[in-house]
């Protein structure tokens, strides 16, 4: 297989989520082309559930892989690079995507002992396809023994496993909030409720609560992303929009921003005469990597001279977490040499990963389990 070919061909056609639509008949061409006598499979809405059947068989090993990609006009100045206007592969899944497939054809070209089971999860960036996937009759029927996953990292160089007992991932929660307040003209302020003003000033006081509220040992991480409102220069605007994410390393520290956000929202509200409305969106459990699954992958990487690095906490989120906290497991970044950072228009992972990638994957479902 053309790892490079296929990873370029992916890049493409970045989709967001559960719009997957030509990345699941590219997935799904590239598949039978493979001799098929040890191949099942089932679609789940815009995923893929592949299964592939061992020599001797007494448990199933779950591969999982995301699918989707962001809204984020690239500026790669690749000569591949995306079709589809504003959307960008630019966090990586079509790595990740491309060392599932490259496995899936060695395990099929080169069968294993136990069955194996690729699991292409639309959604990832949001609003999240691990839980409903986990969920469906189709995944339910093939529920892994055992699962695991990777995810691209810049930070580490390229081919470089990395990866931590216990939380890898932080929990996060998306935010969303409107105020809607009273229009007019640019020149009477004093007959409107400026939705522009609260906003503002909302954002700059959610910069205490990360500084002020929480415990400076409890890692936590409050971005605005987003800010929409208004019509033109010369209207005050009616109705504005923060959006933004919410990172914690605890559950108990994300209770605590959610009930300060609640807190500020509700001073805005009497401060500035606006309504605001608060909506969490897409929330996403820790990735914990338990001792018992980890250590052994560490030892395996050890062992066949794969290099490899034990890494700090992240505070990305990743709903690979829900796989974890149902079934045994574990989750690794896997270097991709110096870039910009994930989510960046101008991200260029260094496709040397590819190879290293397959080759680390493939292995531990040969030798490692
Ligand atoms: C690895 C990575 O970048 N994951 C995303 C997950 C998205 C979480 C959710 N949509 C949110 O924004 O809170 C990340 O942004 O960390």
């Amino acid at each position: 297989m053309d790892y490079i070919g296929i990873r370029r061909a992916l890049h493409q056609i970045p989709e967001l989520g559960f719009e997957e639509v030509d990345t699941q008949a590219f997935l799904l061409e590239q598949i039978q082309r493979l001799p098929q006598d040890r191949i099942q499979m089932k679609k789940w809405k815009t995923g893929l559930l592949v299964r592939v059947s061992g020599t001797d068989p007494s448990k199933l090993i779950g591969f999982r892989t995301d699918i989707d990609a962001l809204p984020v006009k690239e500026n790669t100045g690749y000569d591949f690079q995306s079709k589809h206007e504003g959307k960008m592969h630019a966090c990586g899944h079509d790595f990740h995507m491309t060392i599932a497939l490259g496995t899936l054809e060695n395990i099929v070209l080169h069968p294993v002992k136990e069955d194996t089971l690729f699991i292409f999860q639309p959604a990832e960036e949001g609003p999240g396809g691990a839980l409903p996937m986990m969920a469906s009759d189709e995944f339910k029927s093939w529920k892994p023994d055992l699962i695991f996953a990777l995810h691209v990292s810049p930070e580490f160089p390229a081919g470089t496993v990395a990866t931590k007992e216990g939380i890898l991932f932080a929990n996060t929660s998306e935010l969303f909030i409107d105020f809607n307040g009273k229009g007019g003209h640019a020149a009477s302020p004093h007959l409107t409720h400026d939705t522009i003003v609260a906003a503002s000033h909302f954002i700059v006081g959610l910069q205490t609560i990360v500084a002020r509220r929480v415990n400076p040992l409890h890692s936590a991480v409050l971005t605005i992303g987003k800010i929409t409102g208004g019509f033109k220069q010369n209207i005050i605007a009616e109705h504005a929009r923060v959006e933004g994410t919410i990172r914690t390393l605890r559950q108990d520290t994300m209770a605590l921003i959610k009930d300060d956000i609640e807190r500020q929202v509700k001073a805005i509200e009497i401060a500035y005469q606006c309504k605001g409305t608060i909506d969490y969106g897409a929330n996403y459990y820790q990735v914990f990597n338990r001792k018992e699954y980890i250590d052994p992958f560490i030892l395996f990487c050890k062992g066949k001279d794969f290099p490899y690095i034990i890494c700090d906490d992240a505070m990305a989120g990743e709903d690979f977490g829900y796989f974890l906290k149902e079934l045994p497991g574990f989750m690794f970044w896997l270097g991709i040499g110096k870039t910009s950072s994930l989510h960046s228009a101008d991200f260029k992972p260094d496709e040397a990963a590819l190879a290293q990638g397959v080759k680390v994957v493939s292995t531990y479902i040969r030798e490692g389990i």
